[in-house]
């Protein structure tokens, strides 16, 4: 194996314009390193950091643990590099920014081995020596690792986690509490000289005393105004850090959920519930840090009590204690109240979310009445909720107010009584004056841990609302796992069954057919006979069944479920569009897509003639909701998006059923021209959209009742002869039971000019 020539071997960065970009080598190079692992990553998921033109070692290690790996990004001497012998692949970091895949390491030879990141398996590393490296490599590796001993499961979400987000900011917490610590220290001076101001200088009117004492107050002064500012600065960042974290943590677990999670909960409360997380989130950036920052003027604070006066020292302690009695005992009332409060506003969140999703309903039935007195019971018992566990928390804080008052002001009152009756005590007008300033540096952290106690409690409610939502199992292994074969878009079903979760009966029973690469079948049955869940199994949306369903002689299960999707282009009866231009959601950010692919994409679904009769043609915005464009417009647009990836399998359910008779004739029309070289799955009540077919399965009841071209159908199937005649029932046919009925055209006319 010859050494490798930088200028021509495919391992040293692209000596040539012909090679893929620097950033897609490196991004190549960390997925190749993830497969090895058995994970297989798509390199368009990595989300660039803002402000990243070259994907950093720190932004891929994370992408790499957000897929389940173990992902360490360091800076190595090529000494240590080239001692690396037995271990998996390693990212090395080039200094034009692409990388290359270190597969091993010969110390003897003084050359370590790579291989191209593109090459395809197998390919011969090729060696590497010491000089060469340096004249591409920056020095630093990814060193990637499969998760040892525990299944690629993501963690949940719960306070451990939020542990160890916070454990992830050790430098800067650490500096924050440095800061504290000295600031804290700095606060004891300032009634340590009130008291030697009171005994020194008033008793013994020292003017040289005052001056040195005023000159040393400035100078201290100086110190905790910039401590506090850095403080404060620290905090911030650390507070928007965490924030940033959890916000993308949380997403990517929702994002993760499967599609039939969101099926069967009310957005609102799925809403409601995550949201919860931002309430845990204000807590730690909050009171939590406040309060243990708080903590470090109790430690410095509390022997110099002691040194004051132990008398007093013990009295504050005792009184703090006994808030923290109070508070404890209130635990428990306080906690079930809270529950009862987030629950509630839970459940009014989610009547507002379903009556704006559901307004044209609402409207249209004229519901305003009914809607608005379920808002106002359930506001009715969120009021109810909140002043229950608003009074318990005003309780608390009531039996609390006295013990604080105390320390604040009834130490004084004993102090000066002690002062004037025992002579033992010591204590002089300066101490007093001193314990008293520093007393109340004790109560407020005290009450603030109190506080903290409460909150704990509110926190861990809502925690538990997030974790409910956020640690259901996700997809997340599907997605990033399994294997990415070239799809042609055969399909076979082996006696799939398949039942819903918690339904009485299979929605599917034993359902056997085989649909070619590039044909185009039909579905037809009855309401509920399995159609749609059909579809659902080809998407991958269900994975429960039973039986074989390969798609290209592949398990359906054993292809990534993100590669799957977006080989499959689906168009439903209802589709959502984003706001935005119209150009946007043809293309939904995906990337590298042209605005050629974009018309292209627009003519063969027969979109293209009407955007350009817009004035603003690719560039018109589409309101919420897609108010302005009509509903055979909408349905154009969301074939536009599916066809735009040129997907081997497409998948039409009802997408023309809801359209008014020349806006489907229009969609129609185009579906010959749309299923050209794809596999095409068709669902229709309109049998006449389906005539075309390769093949039509007619269903019932979730089983196969006969599968076959719409002719021989005719003759041999009596409930698609029943289907058919019912639909073409029509005086002025002729008789003939293959002309389609008025306003339903077939599949075979051509769009409008
Ligand atoms: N998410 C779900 N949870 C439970 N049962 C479901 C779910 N979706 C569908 N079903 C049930 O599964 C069966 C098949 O439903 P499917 O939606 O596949 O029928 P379909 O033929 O597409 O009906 P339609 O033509 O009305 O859309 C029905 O009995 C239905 O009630």
């Amino acid at each position: 194996m010859g050494y490798l020539d930088p200028k021509t071997d495919p391992a040293l960065p692209p000596p040539e314009d012909t090679r893929p970009s620097p950033v897609t080598i490196r991004l190549q190079a960390v997925v190749r390193a993830a497969k090895f692992h058995g994970i297989d990553l798509d390199p368009h998921d990595y989300r660039a950091e803002p402000g990243e033109d070259v994907p950093s070692v720190a932004a891929l290690a994370r992408w790499l643990e957000e897929n389940g790996l173990d992902a360490r990004g360091m800076r190595l001497q090529w000494s240590t590099l080239v001692h690396m012998r037995d271990v998996p692949p390693i990212v090395l970091m080039f200094s034009d920014g692409s990388a290359g895949l270190m597969v091993g390491a010969d110390d003897v030879d003084g050359v370590v081995w790579l291989i191209d990141p593109f090459a395809p398996d197998g390919a011969p590393p090729v060696a590497v020596d010491e000089l060469r490296m340096q004249q591409a490599w920056t020095g630093d590796v990814l060193l990637v690792r499969a998760h040892a001993g525990r299944n690629r499961g993501e963690p949940p979400i719960d306070a451990t986690w939020l542990w160890n987000l916070v454990r992830g900011e050790r430098s800067l917490l650490r500096n924050i509490i440095l800061g504290s610590l000295v600031i804290s220290v700095l606060a004891i001076f300032p009634p340590l000289i009130v008291m030697q101001v009171i005994d020194r200088v008033v008793n013994y009117h020292s003017m040289a005393t005052l001056v040195s004492i005023t000159g040393l107050l400035i100078v201290m002064s100086f110190y905790e105004i910039v401590l506090t500012y850095a403080r404060r600065e620290l905090t911030l960042v650390i507070s928007t850090r965490l924030d940033t974290r959890i916000s993308l943590a949380v997403f990517d677990r929702l994002l993760a959920l499967p599609l039939e999670f969101f099926e069967r909960e009310q957005t609102g409360s799925v809403i409601g519930r995550v949201s919860a997380i931002y309430k845990v989130r204000q807590f730690m950036t909050g009171r939590l840090l406040s309060t243990f920052l708080d903590l470090f003027t109790l430690v410095v604070v509390m022997p110099l009590l002691f040194w004051l006066s132990p008398a007093l020292a013990w009295m504050t302690i005792a009184a703090a204690g006994a808030i923290g009695l109070v508070v404890v005992i209130g635990m428990a009332p306080m906690g079930r109240l809270l529950t009862r409060q987030i629950n509630a506003e839970m459940t009014r969140s989610s009547t507002m979310y379903e009556t704006v999703a559901g307004i044209r309903t609402i409207k249209t039935l004229a519901l305003e009445p009914t809607r608005r007195h379920l808002w106002d019971e359930r506001t009715a018992e969120v009021v109810r909720a909140t002043l229950a566990s608003g009074r318990m928390s005003n309780w608390i804080s009531m039996m609390v107010m006295p013990l604080d008052m105390f320390i604040n002001r009834g130490v004084i009152l004993i102090g000066a009584y002690l002062a004037i009756t025992s002579t033992s005590s010591g204590l002089e007008a300066g101490a007093l004056m001193a314990f008293t300033m520093l007393g109340g540096r004790v109560a407020a952290p005290l009450v603030g841990m109190a506080r903290l106690i409460d909150d704990i409690n509110d926190v861990r409610a809502s925690l538990g609302e997030a974790g409910s939502v956020l640690n259901r199992p996700t997809e997340t292994q599907a997605l990033t796992s399994g294997m990415r074969p070239p799809i042609h878009g055969a399909l076979s079903f082996v006696d799939v069954s398949f039942t819903y979760p918690g339904a009485p009966s299979p929605a599917l029973s034993d359902i056997t057919f085989d649909v070619p690469a590039g044909t185009m079948l039909g579905l037809v049955g009855r309401s509920g006979s399995g159609k749609s869940t059909i579809t659902r199994l080809l998407q991958g949306v269900s994975r429960s069944y039973t039986g074989f369903l390969r798609l290209d002689g592949i398990d359906l299960r054993e292809i990534n479920l993100t590669y799957l999707r977006r080989s499959c282009g689906v168009v439903l009866q209802d589709n959502f569009l984003f706001r935005g231009t119209i150009r946007d959601n043809i293309v939904a950010g995906r990337p590298g897509l042209t605005m050629e692919a974009v018309v292209r994409a627009a003519r063969l679904a027969g979109a293209e003639e009407f955007i350009e009769r817009m004035p603003a043609g690719y560039e018109t915005w589409i309101e919420e909701g897609s108010t302005n464009i009509s509903g055979g417009q909408r349905q154009r647009l969301a074939i536009a998006r599916a066809v735009i990836s040129d997907p081997r399998l497409m998948i039409l359910d009802e997408a023309t059923s809801a359209l008014d008779p020349e806006s489907e004739a229009l969609v129609n029309a185009n579906l010959q021209r749309l299923a050209h070289g794809r596999t095409m799955v068709i669902v229709s009540h309109r049998l006449s959209s389906l005539v075309e077919c390769d093949q039509i399965c007619v269903m019932d009841h979730g089983h196969v009742v006969d599968i076959a071209p719409h002719a021989i159908l005719l003759e041999r199937c009596e409930i698609y002869r029943t289907l058919w005649t019912q639909q073409n029932r029509n005086p002025s046919a002729s008789g003939n039971p293959d002309a389609p009925a008025d306003g339903m055209l077939t599949s075979i006319e051509e769009p409008e000019a």
